[in-house]
């Protein structure tokens, strides 16, 4: 089967990632938090998460030629200010490697990590394998204790052959509009290879299971997902489509991440809708695991004006207005109603 061992490296570095976030997260100190040039939050984990999966998809796939799109870069930690947070960066890595008991496992040096951070300078493109790297999608989820993914994909030929999508927050059991979930274990894995569907696992990979998509027909017993962020996506947009238009009557459920995606693929929820504000370019280290794990659950990821998702142009990933997500029965309603409702901003500007 095409893929195998590299969807076996993936898992391994999503997961190895996620055991560092996790430790991160709970011992979240403000030394912690830094802010780069584009005023976003990173973290040592945004930076530990990249260092491990890039260290460990290179050991783990030797003889395939290595190319990696990932969001963070390593200009800060070069500075003399960046010291300190490298130092810490490099005992997490090694920490959160040397706990993987691999035989033999050489600590890294700072200039080690350094080099596995930038490994991830690729610009990815529509010739050739690119793996898709954000290592932590939603740091202001994590910041704030709730949702967020490790979110890593295989690029092949411009396509999205397969992702994974560590969601260490995610409860096994289902977030719906209630946001009620009877078992308490948190922390999925969810997996997808092109043509073989995808699964949810537990994080330490000792239960797994096919998921799909929801199949609800009715717009009405539809429940929707959007950003947190009011910042990241326009609220008041996806409540005129969800509500006005296509008569949702459960309230958004808003959480961080591609952990949005996840809880897609396994039914939580029917529909994601995500309208960035105006000028912002989306990157494809925000959707290509996310897309691939709910198009194999039966899912459908298109933009607003109904144009399939593009991930072979490069770093970014340029929409018309938005990006909208439902299982096959609905797409065509959605349409509409995005069509309706941009129509409508468009002649009352
Ligand atoms: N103005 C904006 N509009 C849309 N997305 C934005 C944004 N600013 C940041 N983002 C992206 O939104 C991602 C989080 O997605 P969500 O809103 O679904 O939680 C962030 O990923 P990072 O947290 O990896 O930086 C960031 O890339
Ligand atoms: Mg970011
Ligand atoms: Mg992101
Ligand atoms: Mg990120």
């Amino acid at each position: 089967m095409p893929y195998e061992k590299e969807l076996a490296a993936a898992k391994k570095a999503a997961s190895l990632a996620a055991r560092l976030c996790q430790k991160v997260q709970k011992a979240l100190l403000q030394s912690d938090v830094h802010s780069k040039s584009d005023k976003s939050p990173v973290t040592v984990a945004d930076y530990g998460s990249q260092a491990v999966v890039s260290f460990v998809l290179e050991r783990e796939l030797p003889s395939e030629p290595f190319s990696l799109v990932a969001e963070e870069d390593s200009g800060d930690l070069r500075k003399d200010s960046g010291q300190e947070t490298l130092k810490r960066i490099t005992e997490l890595v090694n920490d959160t490697l040397a706990g993987e008991g691999s035989h033999g496992f050489s600590t890294l040096t700072t200039d080690d990590v350094l080099r596995a951070i930038d490994n991830g300078k690729s610009e990815g493109g529509s010739s050739g394998r690119h793996w898709v790297l954000d290592p932590i999608d939603g740091t202001k989820g994590f910041l704030r204790g709730d949702q967020y993914a490790i979110a890593l994909a295989l690029l092949h030929e411009g396509k999205v052959v397969l992702g994974v999508l560590a969601c260490p927050n995610l409860p096994l059991t289902s977030i719906g509009s209630n946001q009620q979930h009877s078992g308490n274990e948190v922390g999925c894995l969810f997996f997808a290879k092109v043509g073989e569907g995808t699964y949810m696992q537990t994080l330490d990979g000792s239960s797994q299971t096919r998921v799909h998509v929801s199949a609800t027909e009715n717009p009405e017993e539809a429940s929707f997902f959007e950003s947190y962020e009011a910042a990241h996506s326009s609220h008041d947009l996806s409540s005129s489509i969800a509500e006005v238009k296509l008569g949702v009557k459960a309230p958004p459920v808003r959480i961080d991440s591609q952990a949005k995606y996840g809880a897609l693929s396994r039914g939580d929820g029917a529909i994601y809708l995500r309208f960035p504000h105006k000028g912002y370019r989306e990157k494809i280290w925000d959707h290509a695991a996310g897309c691939i794990v709910v198009t194999e659950a039966g899912g459908v990821a298109m933009d607003a004006a109904g144009n399939p998702l593009d991930f072979s142009k490069g770093k970014f990933l340029d929409v018309a207005s938005g990006i909208i997500v439902t299982n096959q029965k609905l797409m065509p309603l959605l349409l509409r109603a995005v069509k309706e409702s941009l129509d409508e901003r468009a002649s009352s500007l």
